[in-house]
């Protein structure tokens, strides 16, 4: 396991493969997850990268900080992260609150970006009222007490009647995240708004997005595919909010196109 001290918080990240003479693949969670959602994506295409996953703060291993925090607080992480790991330059993929951190992390720091993979996200992703309503259920009841209807949104039916195994071990992780790390990120997700800054992402970037996604829509992802200039889009068939467990062949296909069309496995 491999830590690091970012803006005084402990990060819990992976780096697999050797950064020297490999282009960089990083990998952001979503809300409620950990690294290992990206597993059966990574096993796909490691050996041309090196990988770099992490759990934001609030998640996983990783401290939590002191929250409630704000999209800038995951954003200056995972620069400080970067930065920590002497990466120059990294094709980033984010997933939903990921994806908000992965846009935000190319406003903020446009040099550390050389392309996105925004994956089930959006350039805003929810209303004040939902996650204040979210927040409130959570702090009074925790996590378990939502935890059907946020499945509802991450699987299929399909994988909810085929796939139980792998349901209560996401289950285990989703009820397992610290209380306030999960409402912290709510928190930053009620402030995140990247409409505008979109339009001035100017790195090759593909859309992605699972076809029954019940909490960024194909309709928003595809909203936001539209305020990126030249931006790809694609939707991944039999899959809700989580294509990188539910679809893990078909969305490193998406990617595995996306990174060829654009040269990105070739190091800068
Ligand atoms: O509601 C969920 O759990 C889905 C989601 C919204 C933002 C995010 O990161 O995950």
């Amino acid at each position: 396991m491999q830590f690091a001290s970012i803006n005084g918080v402990t990060l819990h990240y992976q780096l697999i493969g050797a950064p020297e003479g490999k282009p960089i693949l990083v990998f952001a969670n979503s809300l409620g997850t950990d690294l290992r959602i990206w597993r059966d994506v990574i096993l796909r295409l490691v050996g041309d990268f090196a990988v770099v996953t992490y759990d934001m703060r609030g998640h996983g291993l990783s401290d939590l900080g002191t929250p409630p925090y704000s999209i800038n607080d995951h954003v200056d992480d995972l620069a400080g992260l970067l930065d920590y790991l002497e990466v120059k330059s990294a094709v980033i993929c984010g997933l939903s609150v990921g994806g908000l951190v992965a846009q935000g992390l190319y406003a903020a720091r446009p040099d550390l970006v050389r392309a996105l993979i925004l994956c089930d996200t959006a350039h805003k992703i929810g209303t004040a009222e939902t996650w204040a309503a979210r927040i409130a259920a959570v702090k009074k009841d925790g996590i378990a007490s939502i935890a059907d209807n946020i499945f509802k949104l991450w699987f299929t039916p399909a994988f909810h009647a085929q796939r139980g195994e792998e349901l209560a071990g996401y289950r285990n992780m989703l009820v397992r995240q610290p209380t306030d790390g999960y409402t912290g990120t709510c928190a930053a997700l009620s402030g995140a708004d990247f409409t505008a800054a979109a339009g001035r992402i100017a790195v090759p970037t593909i859309c992605i997005v699972g076809d029954q996604d019940g909490s960024t829509p194909p309709d928003l992802v595809l909203q936001l595919a539209k305020l990126i200039p030249r931006s790809r889009y694609e939707v991944i068939k039999d899959a809700a909010h989580i294509p990188c467990v539910e679809q893990p062949e078909a969305l490193s296909a998406v990617m595995r196109a996306f990174i060829d069309e654009f040269q990105l496995g070739e190091k800068s």
